[in-house]
């Protein structure tokens, strides 16, 4: 048996911010790894969604500035795209494990199991530790209908050797808007069916209703307010049925949610309470087991499940191990982007709230689309809802191409809390998406 001051189980940002803050401060730390080291992000999340990106960010200016001093449309070639992000995946597990090694924590493949409130079991080893983190983050999902098999997943379709000539994405949400906007421009053929006619809950019904009629501008089909029952094979097409509703298809991605990996832990044995969410905390991030954390993708919480989100829970869980005094979790402002075509993001307080409540804040919504910015971009549309509570800008939205830069500077004002009268003593480079936060006062 092996004696741990923390065993730490999953290694995505979540885990690995843990384990750096406890190996720093010279605690014992093994991390344990069932899959690919590294977790979702470097390997079937954002990372490699984000080269695949790359190119179709690239076509996308293409055909924006074709006629504009662009003559030709480039087109993006698959089996090239996918070597150029297997270059950064393929050898991100190993290197993540030497890194993690190299740092002092000890690592194990394997499969980690509750035996008792402070005992794991993972392979054939026996591991005791003074405190757990459970940080197993979530995986796709798959709908539960007839022909579930020919489905896919975000992950498959981050695999894809070739790209089909049409492909279908079940569930509205981040993953199908962004894989579904690369497919578009790497030239498939593509529709998004959703069960309702709320697609990126979550998200201002109106911003998402423009980035839908982009979306639409592009090519991309939409089919709401269908549930697909079926899924089978003709030939080598994929026929999909559902109320008064049907189509065939090369491709199938089910992007309809995630669930939490919990099934393997065997929480009861560690009076770890759970449901089919995830794990339960409080607002120390400890679960019903108060020598057992949880952090990341894998918790109950209304926070989204974010890396950057991860990364700030797995460090605040290190820092209340080390020093028990450490106060709630406190977020803060969290900033929501969505890398569809064009970019749609969101940080601090919602449009709806502010709406609810007139006479504590106030909204300035501003059509961008004829700014020097997005003008020599040829963008189609590219608009900001600033909200502002006594003066103090504190939530935003944008929708554009570029809405990714601009939303994180907004956060930073917000976050420091810096007001019209600070920006203009600063001298910004100009002209960018920075010098053009003055007029979004
Ligand atoms: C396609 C896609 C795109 C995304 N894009 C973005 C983005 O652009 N920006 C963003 O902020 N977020 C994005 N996300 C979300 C982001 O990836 C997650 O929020 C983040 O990776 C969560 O990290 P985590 O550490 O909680 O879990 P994970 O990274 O999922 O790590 C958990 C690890 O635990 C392991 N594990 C599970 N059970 C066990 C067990 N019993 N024993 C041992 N190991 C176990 C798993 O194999 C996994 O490696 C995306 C997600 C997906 C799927
Ligand atoms: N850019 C980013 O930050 C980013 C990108 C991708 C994923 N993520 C994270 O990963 C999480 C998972 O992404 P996701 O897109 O799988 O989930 P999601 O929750 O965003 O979307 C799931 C979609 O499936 C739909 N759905 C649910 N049940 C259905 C059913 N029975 N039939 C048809 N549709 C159904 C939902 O209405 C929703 O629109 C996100 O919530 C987010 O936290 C973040």
């Amino acid at each position: 048996m092996r004696k741990y001051d923390i065993a730490i189980i999953g290694s995505g940002v979540g885990g690995f911010a843990s384990a750096s803050a406890l190996i720093e401060a010279k605690k014992t730390v093994v991390m344990i790894e069932e899959d690919v080291w590294g977790g979702t992000c470097p390997n079937h999340g954002c990372d490699p969604k984000k080269i695949l990106l790359s190119g179709a960010e690239t076509i996308e200016q293409n055909i924006q500035l074709k006629g504009k001093g662009i003559t030709d449309v480039a087109s993006i070639n698959w089996g090239q795209l996918m070597e150029f992000k297997r270059s950064f995946t393929n050898p991100f597990p190993d290197n993540f494990k030497t890194n993690a090694e190299d740092l002092g924590i000890d690592t194990i493949k394997g499969t980690a199991t509750f035996l008792s409130k402070n005992q794991i079991q993972v392979n054939d080893e026996i591991i005791e530790a003074s405190n757990f983190i459970i940080a197993t983050g979530q995986r796709p999902s798959l709908l539960n209908i007839e022909g579930k098999e020919y489905m896919n997943t975000s992950t498959d379709f981050l695999e894809l050797d070739e790209l089909p000539k049409s492909m279908v994405f079940l569930g509205a949400g981040y993953i199908t808007f962004e894989l579904a906007s690369i497919a578009n421009l790497a030239g498939s053929d593509v529709t998004i069916i959703h069960h309702n006619h709320r697609p990126l809950k979550g998200f201002d019904e109106n911003y998402v209703s423009d980035l839908v009629s982009s979306m639409k501008d592009k090519g991309i089909h939409f089919a709401f307010d269908v549930d697909i029952k079926k899924v089978s094979k003709e030939d080598d097409k994929y026929a999909l049925s559902g109320n008064d509703y049907s189509l065939q298809t090369d491709y199938v991605v089910c992007a309809a949610g995630r669930v939490p990996n919990i099934e393997d832990l065997n929480l009861e044995k560690a009076d770890v309470t759970y449901d089919k969410r995830g794990v339960q905390v409080n607002d120390f991030m400890q679960t019903s087991n108060p020598s057992i954390y949880a952090c990341g993708d894998v918790v109950i919480k209304k926070q989204p499940k974010l890396t950057p989100v991860a990364s700030f829970e797995g460090s605040y869980v290190a820092s209340k191990i080390l020093d028990n005094t450490v106060k709630e979790i406190d977020y803060p402002a969290i900033t929501t982007i969505v890398y569809s075509s064009p970019k749609l993001a969101k940080v601090g307080i919602d449009i709806s709230e502010a709406k609810e409540q007139p006479d504590k804040y106030s909204i300035n919504e501003i059509d961008m689309t004829n700014w020097f910015t997005y003008r020599r971009m040829n963008e189609p549309i590219a608009k900001a809802t600033v909200i502002f509570e006594n003066k103090k800008l504190v939530g935003a939205y944008t929708l554009s191409n570029q809405a990714d830069t601009l939303i994180n500077y907004l956060t930073i004002l917000i976050d420091k809390k810096i007001t019209k009268e600070d920006i203009q003593q600063m001298i910004l480079g100009s002209p960018t998406v920075a010098s053009d936060l003055l007029h979004l006062f």
